[in-house]
């Protein structure tokens, strides 16, 4: 790699470091579940704060698309943070203007303060110049360690690089070596399970990800689409009905290129999105009309099963179900735990990446069996895809 790291910062006591992390963290009741994120970027954090920078944490969480939304702030995450830094962390009630630079002047050297999430300015997903100039305003030097992010063109993970001296986080060169070494060369077959939630953002990848992989397994809220593009009614389940045609389009793509879809035979359905709620397996044909899938069922999981064992190479992101609400998470910890045996026979090398399909494969116990485990959903599909990804190109042509 071409870029600027940590190794390049000397002399950097008193000088505001701002530093682009993804805390985009599940959470639920205001609590954070799965800190795998935070544990990432915390290397870099304390190294800066060692070297004496003023640490100024940017980052984003959810969608809110450029209004304050009480339950997206960043002051949830605060204690988290902390508890994984073991060191006080400031925070900053918004992440420009006069609130934003009261906190940053505060700053002693080695302190470290988090500001309120970018996703609060409409700027920030439109990179808009003066909003970044407005972020700059509070910074000397640019860490980017949010490789999680870095297929977004944002004024935080993007814009910053042109006005500010700009370097790779730890994390940020340790996900892009740990990719390319285990998919640089993927041994065949490739076998790729996307599920989740994330329908309208992913699912244009795949038709680039056909073209690079063997067989495509499709679960969570993904497969739904596909299975109601084909003109199966999905009830009340999570689906996107409007990208119909991008999902046939695709399953036409996978044929050209001798890429095997494989799609949900049958069904975990319940009425209602709660642990422990009401269900029943049903074919993935007759799903009731007031219900909705939550999990794939059992000869699902016989065949993604079968498929893991095919392959050479596993590359996953997304959960097959509702995997935080039993018993919603059987298909997910099922899978997960096969691919974590067959990874332990040396029989796969498998690599998995998302905010929640981190947090599935630590609910299954099996992270730490994987041979990767990337903090990144979207942004290592597109990096599987071939795509350049934004964060990244800008820290290459410093
Ligand atoms: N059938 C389903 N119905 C509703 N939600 C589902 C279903 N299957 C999976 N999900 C939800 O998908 C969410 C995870 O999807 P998502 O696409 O965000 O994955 P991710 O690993 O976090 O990737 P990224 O890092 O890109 O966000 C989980 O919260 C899970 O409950
Ligand atoms: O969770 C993620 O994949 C990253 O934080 C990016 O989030 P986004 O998909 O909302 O841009």
């Amino acid at each position: 790699m071409t870029f600027k790291t940590l190794d390049d910062l000397t002399d950097i006591a008193g000088k505001r470091v701002l530093v682009r992390v993804d805390l985009n963290v599940p959470v639920k009741d205001g609590k954070v579940t799965d800190a795998t994120r935070i544990e990432r970027v915390a290397p870099t954090i304390l190294e800066l704060s060692k070297k004496g920078a003023k640490v100024v944490l940017l980052a984003h969480f959810g969608r809110p698309k450029g209004e304050p939304v009480a339950d997206q702030s960043l002051g949830m995450i605060v204690p988290a943070v902390k508890d994984v830094l073991g060191q006080p962390v400031a925070f900053g009630e918004d992440c420009i203007g006069d609130k934003a630079k009261a906190a940053v002047d505060a700053l002693k050297n080695g302190d470290i303060l988090l500001l309120e999430n970018t996703r609060f300015h409409k700027g920030e997903e439109k990179n808009d110049a003066d909003f970044t100039k407005a972020l700059a305003a509070n910074g000397d030097i640019y860490v980017n360690d949010a490789f999680s992010a870095a297929h977004r063109a944002h004024a935080s993970t993007e814009g910053l690089a042109h006005l500010l001296p700009a370097y790779a986080g730890r994390t940020m060169q340790a996900e892009l070596e740990a990719l390319e070494k285990g998919l640089g060369n993927p041994k065949r077959p490739v076998v790729a399970i996307v599920g989740g939630a994330k329908v309208s953002t992913k699912i244009d990848l795949l038709s680039n990800l056909v073209k690079k992989v063997d067989a495509l397994v499709i679960g969570g809220g993904m497969a739904n689409t596909f299975i109601a593009a084909r003109g199966t009614d999905v009830g009340k389940s999570l689906c996107e009905h409007d990208l119909a045609d991008t999902a046939k389009q695709i399953m036409i793509d996978a044929a050209t290129a001798g890429c095997a879809i494989i799609l949900p035979e049958d069904g975990v359905v319940a009425r209602e999105f709660k642990a422990g709620a009401d269900n029943e397996t049903v074919s993935i044909e007759a799903i009731p009309a007031d219900a909705m899938v939550l999990d794939v069922g059992p000869k699902s999981v016989e065949a993604v099963n079968a498929w893991i064992s095919r392959a050479s190479t596993l590359v996953w992101n997304g959960p097959l179900g509702a995997f935080e609400i039993a018993p919603f998470d059987a298909a997910t910890v099922a899978a997960a735990r096969h691919a974590a045996a067959r990874t332990k026979e040396g029989a796969l090398i498998s690599v998995a990446g998302g905010g929640d399909t981190v947090a599935a494969l630590n609910h299954a116990g099996v992270a730490d069996d994987f041979t990767y485990v990337s903090t990144a959903g979207g942004a290592f599909l597109e990096w599987m895809e071939g795509k350049p990804l934004p964060g990244v190109e800008v820290l290459q042509q410093k």
